[in-house]
């Protein structure tokens, strides 16, 4: 028996090296095909480098285009040489005979006939596919790019809708090696031939090799084993919002990044505006930051933590729950609003102006200036790029009292006379320096410094926050850096205030203009100062499309800010409601329709958990039916057959966390993940010291995203109650490892006799 067996395997063994080096032979071809396009393309760079000597205009300009063509794709080809040939498919004959521009047969299903009556068959057609597209001197596939038409069949066919695939096969390989193979068949009851020969089959498959893999602490792209349900999501038509909802694991993340590559490959003119990709924090930023790259793509896209979104400002401390709530409802529009008109009052704003104009003394008093500046603040427009408006109206009343009005009846006398008495007074410096005090240009950040003062900001946010939310959240402005929720409060108070109006730069030259500043009385030339301010505006912050990645945490102030961003973009939005760390789901849910507006939603759902064993997976589901009874959980693809562990503190937490920790690292090759309350993170930090760099620990809401081989849960009890949304902060963590979990109980967590806390009983 053991010798049969043997035999089999002995057998097995020369089957796959036979097929390893049958693509071994594929990927050299490739190869030599490859180093010949170099070459070409040197030689365009060379040539023409050397039609650069001739010297005329159009000349140099065909230079430069054929330049820039060369050297672009010598980067693609050398920056994607390694390891991009991945997958392969097998294809029986098409329904009829067309071929795409790929080179390859575009029909899906296969033809009459293609299956003979006795379930047997020939290949027809044989597809390599890889990062980028290769093909030979004929013209003919040698590689299939992975985001074009005729890859899709290797993502999408499924042994239920196989189409024309008969076999679908990952290759695994180095630089210029091929490692191995993984098949699947997708017509396991088809005897298929190719070139004569019965098509062999090596390997369970490549998914779950790929999910066994020990994690490292950057996620890794998945191009070669995307799920159907996930390749329809990556390669859905980029009209208005792609909304995409699935659980813990279900490759949320890795299918947003995907389809970023997607895009761009489909219409690079389109998205030559830029692809932003929204991130909830930098640690999910770093963690995914390489994929795209892998993937061929990185300058149009830019991936962003949500508190690095303002220029200028990063985000770098947590605030409370409660200060959190207040900071991030829609409630604090209105007080910004109110704040942003309130700031111009700082600093001992001036109650009288008085100036010497023809020759005579001219005072406004406290409430006339009361009246102008309520005047001149009605309705909604910038703060900032209202100071001109001021102005203006600040020399009316002037220009009233000093009785000027009715001196000429002429016209044209009469505008001549006006035009030299606003001259008289914008040169005299006391007006210039009232004016600077008076209505003094506002920048986010000062308006923010102002609301740190607990008793102004009780005036603005009168009504609308109550007492200790003021308290919390004055209290909270007053520390050294930004959080989160304080980026978003910046960029409204940004939208609020305008940039600040600027002379243009030509007009800065001119001296007489320099002297008087009248330009900014002109109401045309005002209106343009708006428009450029808008515009600038519009550039520093619009992309073509944006993708927002766990959607369900963005707060509406932060809906808000993400809006801005992608005013005429189109949209792809992954979330899943059920690890929301935002208290008020569906206020979220109505900010973030407002922020996409009526555009039209096309949803996706997405059903198989990638990364938790179905043994983890059962337990979060227990907190799952606490924290949003009657949702389902994604199913588990695979099953490790190890328990997740229960135990209690021995000695000190301190201890019995280092120890737990110390214990996963011996039993995984990769990382390990400590998530604690928010509030013990920096005392995890110590626990683990010394243990090395495969361990880190995290807050609960800082393992957003994250994923990890093992992952020590500490104390249930504590993560649940620490916010409103604790439970389902709660699930968030304990889905995170992809082999093994660990929860320590403390004696909040009313842990049984077999060390099982309240939270996670059946
Ligand atoms: N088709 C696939 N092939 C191989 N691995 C996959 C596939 N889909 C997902 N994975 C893996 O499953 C894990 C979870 O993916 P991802 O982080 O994108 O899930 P998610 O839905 O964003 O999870 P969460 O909501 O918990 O943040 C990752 O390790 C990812 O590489």
């Amino acid at each position: 028996m053991a010798a049969q067996a043997q035999q089999e395997t002995a057998l097995e063994d020369s089957l796959r090296d036979r097929e390893i080096s049958v693509e071994q032979e594929h990927l050299d071809r490739v190869y030599r095909r490859l180093e010949e396009k170099i070459h070409e393309a040197e030689f365009l760079m060379n040539d023409a480098a050397k039609r650069g000597q001739v010297g005329t205009p159009g000349a140099l300009a065909e230079r430069d285009a054929q330049v820039f063509r060369a050297g672009v794709h010598l980067n693609r080809l050398n920056n994607e040489f390694e390891d991009f040939l991945f997958g392969r498919i097998d294809l029986l004959l098409g329904k009829d005979g067309k071929k795409g521009p790929d080179g390859a047969y575009t029909a899906v299903e296969p033809a009459e006939g293609a299956v003979r009556e006795d379930n047997t068959a020939d290949i027809a057609e044989t597809l390599h596919i890889g990062r980028i597209g290769v093909l030979d001197q004929d013209y003919a596939p040698l590689v299939i790019d992975w985001r074009a038409p005729a890859a899709a069949p290797f993502y999408r066919s499924t042994p239920v809708d196989p189409g024309r695939v008969v076999r679908r096969r990952v290759i695994r390989s180095k630089g210029r090696r091929v490692l191995g193979v993984e098949d699947d068949l997708m017509r396991p009851e088809l005897k298929a031939f190719l070139h004569g020969h019965e098509l062999p089959v090596i390997g369970d498959g490549a998914l779950m090799a790929a999910l066994g893999q020990a994690r490292s602490h950057t996620m890794r792209d998945i191009v070669a084993s995307i799920q159907a349900e996930q390749d329809l999501v990556i390669r859905a038509p980029a009209a208005s919002v792609t909304y995409v909802e699935g659980g813990p694991g279900t490759g949320k993340t890795a299918v947003a990044l995907h389809r970023a590559a997607y895009l761009l490959y489909q219409d690079r003119r389109r998205y030559a505006g830029g692809i932003l990709i929204v991130s909830p924090t930098p640690l999910l930023v770093a963690y995914t930051e390489g994929v795209l790259p892998s993937l061929g793509e990185e300058g149009q896209v830019a991936i962003r933590a949500i508190g690095s979104l303002v220029d200028g400002a990063e985000a770098t401390l947590y605030d409370s729950p409660a200060t959190a709530r207040a900071k991030g409802s829609h409630r604090m529009l209105k007080v910004l609003r109110k704040a942003a008109r309130g700031a111009l009052e700082l600093n001992d704003s001036p109650t009288r102006l008085r100036v010497v104009a023809f020759g005579r003394r001219l005072e406004l008093e406290a409430d006339e200036l009361e009246r102008i500046r309520r005047n001149a603040l009605g309705g909604t427009a910038p703060v900032n790029l209202l100071r001109p408006r001021a102005r203006k109206l600040l020399l009316d009343a002037l220009w009233a009292k000093s009785g000027g009005a009715g001196r000429h009846t002429d016209p044209e006398l009469a505008a001549e006379l006006r035009s030299s008495f606003d001259e008289d007074v914008t040169f005299e410096d006391s007006f210039l320096t009232f004016l600077d005090a008076w209505w003094p240009e506002l920048t986010p950040k000062a308006v923010l410094e102002a609301m740190a003062d607990e008793r102004r900001l009780g005036r603005w946010a009168r009504r609308i926050l109550n007492p200790g939310e003021v308290r919390k959240v004055a209290r909270s402005l007053r520390r050294v850096g930004f959080s989160v929720h304080d980026i978003a409060m910046l960029d409204e108070l940004q939208a609020i205030l305008g940039a600040p109006a600027r002379p243009k730069k030509k007009r800065e030259l001119d001296p007489l203009d320099q002297l008087t500043g009248l330009e900014e009385l002109m109401p045309v030339r005002e209106e343009s100062q708006r428009e450029r301010a808008e515009r600038l505006a519009a550039e520093r912050t619009e992309y073509a499309h944006v993708i927002v990645d766990e959607a369900q945490d963005l707060t509406p102030m932060q809906w808000r800010m993400v809006g801005r961003r992608g005013r005429h973009a189109t949209w792809t939005v992954v979330g899943d409601p059920a690890q929301s760390s935002w208290s008020d789901v569906d206020e979220a849910a109505e900010a973030r329709d407002e922020a996409l507006g009526t555009r039209p939603r096309r949803r996706f759902q997405l059903t198989v958990n990638y990364r938790n064993p179905a043994e983890i997976a059962e337990l979060a589901a227990r907190v799952l039916a606490l924290a949003m009874p009657g949702s389902t959980a994604p199913s588990a693809v695979r099953s490790t057959g190890v328990e997740p562990r229960f135990t209690v503190v021995r000695d000190s937490l301190a201890q019995t966390v280092r120890e737990e920790a110390a214990r996963l690292l011996d039993r995984v090759d990769g990382t390990v993940g400590v998530v604690v309350a928010m509030q013990r993170r920096e005392e995890a930090a110590k626990w683990l010291a010394g243990l090395g760099d495969r361990v880190v620990a995290l807050g609960s809401l800082e393992a957003k995203g994250l994923e990890y081989d093992a992952t020590v849960v500490v104390s249930p009890a504590e993560i649940a109650d620490e916010s409103p949304a604790g439970l389902r902060v709660l699930y968030v963590a304990l889905t995170r490892a992809t082999q093994q979990l660990t929860v320590v109980s403390g004696e909040r967590d009313e842990p049984d006799a077999a060390g099982v806390p309240d939270l996670l009983r059946d």
